[in-house]
């Protein structure tokens, strides 16, 4: 492809993701990957060059652009190299008119701004834009931590677990990651696992747990002893959990599909019975936007709102599980102040459970809970808190 053509490309895709974002479709990454499935004479390179202007242009919209062209005129408007491949060639995108649109230059959307804890300020904001790495949590169930199981790894600073490669790379071909020594996990998502203390024998809830990244943690640090019930409302998430428990020699997690409304009564046989639940709430995701910028895109007041709700309602779900002296711990990996401090302050006026600290070495007290950011502390940005049941 020729440089304008990449230009194009980037400006094709900018089209779909802006679509995708106001519609609820799908991540930018999957629609790169699909646009390019039916490209095949986009090589690596052209692929690559490709990919990097698209996440420049999202990185530096703050608000969702009217078009994939505007978001790319706004980038070159500060790139004259790329401004001169806006030149009428073949395949290149046509000449940039006197006065035509370009997506102005932000952070966060406007309306997001003042949601964000008082902790996250104007740099905060900033460092959520940045390229993040890509970590691995080593399995203690299979390996001791040593950069030498991923070539070009280093240990995190934060996570004991942790190892940490520059981003980009394909760890699901290294021989580390096939025999379930690692699993992809934010250093962030570590510490939140670590800080549940889960012990050998225990019984575990992981009331939201997805495709399984936090119960394959937490039964690790079980020492694949005891019962973790990993439950979720999203049957393609929990089935894909299916391999990833093999894989990581796993064999403790009953994976149990919820029906939305229905949780109590498919829990109703762990009430009171729980050491340990952990609630992984549905949230906004602020906290990974160095991963997926254009999620700030999809946001609305709605969906916050409705999110919030889901989020309460889960909290509440999850302490009738809590066994006398067990814990609940709550996470969301947002860096808003609505799902994260108000929403624990809210639920420690209304229950009978009282809040605990939990045992995590790094991030700043946010209200009864602990705030992890990119800018203060390298990982995803998470609240987390923690409350028990008097005995
Ligand atoms: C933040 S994700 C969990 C990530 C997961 N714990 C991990 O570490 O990979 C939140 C999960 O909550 C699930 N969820 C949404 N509504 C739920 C409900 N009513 N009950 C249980 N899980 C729900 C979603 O399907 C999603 O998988």
């Amino acid at each position: 492809m020729t440089p304008a053509a990449r230009v194009q490309a980037a400006i094709e895709l900018l089209d779909e993701i802006v679509t995708s974002a106001r519609e609820g479709g799908a991540a930018a990454d999957t629609l790169i990957a699909r646009y390019f499935k039916t490209r095949r004479y986009a090589g690596s390179k052209d692929r690559r060059a490709v990919r990097d202007l698209v996440f420049r242009a999202v990185r530096r919209a703050g608000e969702r652009p009217a078009s994939g062209r505007a978001a790319m005129i706004g980038l070159a408007g500060e790139d004259a190299a790329l401004a001169a491949l806006f030149d009428g060639s073949p395949h290149g995108p046509a000449p940039i008119a006197p006065g035509e649109a370009a997506a102005a230059h932000g952070t966060v959307p406007a309306w997001l701004a003042e949601r964000f804890d008082p902790l996250v300020d104007g740099a905060e904001q900033a460092a959520l834009l940045e390229r993040a790495p890509l970590d691995l949590r080593v399995n203690r169930l299979k390996a001791a931590r040593d950069p030498a199981l991923v070539p070009g790894s280093t240990p995190t600073p934060l996570s004991p677990l942790g190892l940490r490669l520059p981003g980009g790379e394909n760890v699901e071909q290294t021989d580390a990651w096939k025999a379930g020594l690692v699993e992809v996990q934010d250093e962030g998502s570590q510490l939140l696992a670590l800080a549940c203390a889960a012990r050998p024998g225990m019984t575990v809830v992981d009331l939201c747990a997805g495709a399984g990244g936090k119960t394959l943690a937490l039964a690790a640090e079980m020492g694949n002893a005891g019962r973790i019930v990993a439950a979720d409302t999203d049957r393609a998430r929990l089935f894909r959990m299916t391999p990833r428990l093999e894989r990581a020699g796993v064999t403790i997690v009953e994976p149990g599909l919820l029906d939305p409304g229905r949780e109590t009564e498919a829990l109703a046989d762990l009430a009171g019975a729980a050491d340990i639940v952990l609630v992984d709430a549905p949230c906004s995701g602020s906290g990974t936007w160095r991963r997926n910028p254009e999620a700030r895109w999809r946001l609305t007041p709605d969906r916050l709102a409705r999110l919030t709700g889901l989020q309460a309602r889960l909290l509440d779900i999850a302490a009738v599980l809590v066994a006398p002296g067990g814990v609940l711990v709550y996470a969301v990996c947002s860096l808003f102040a609505e799902e994260g401090r108000a929403q624990a302050a809210a639920f420690s006026a209304r229950s009978s459970l009282v809040e605990a600290d939990l045992p995590i070495s790094a991030g700043r007290a946010a209200g009864s809970g602990v705030l992890l950011t990119p800018g203060h502390d390298g990982t995803d940005g998470f609240f987390v808190a923690g409350w028990q049941r008097p005995c």
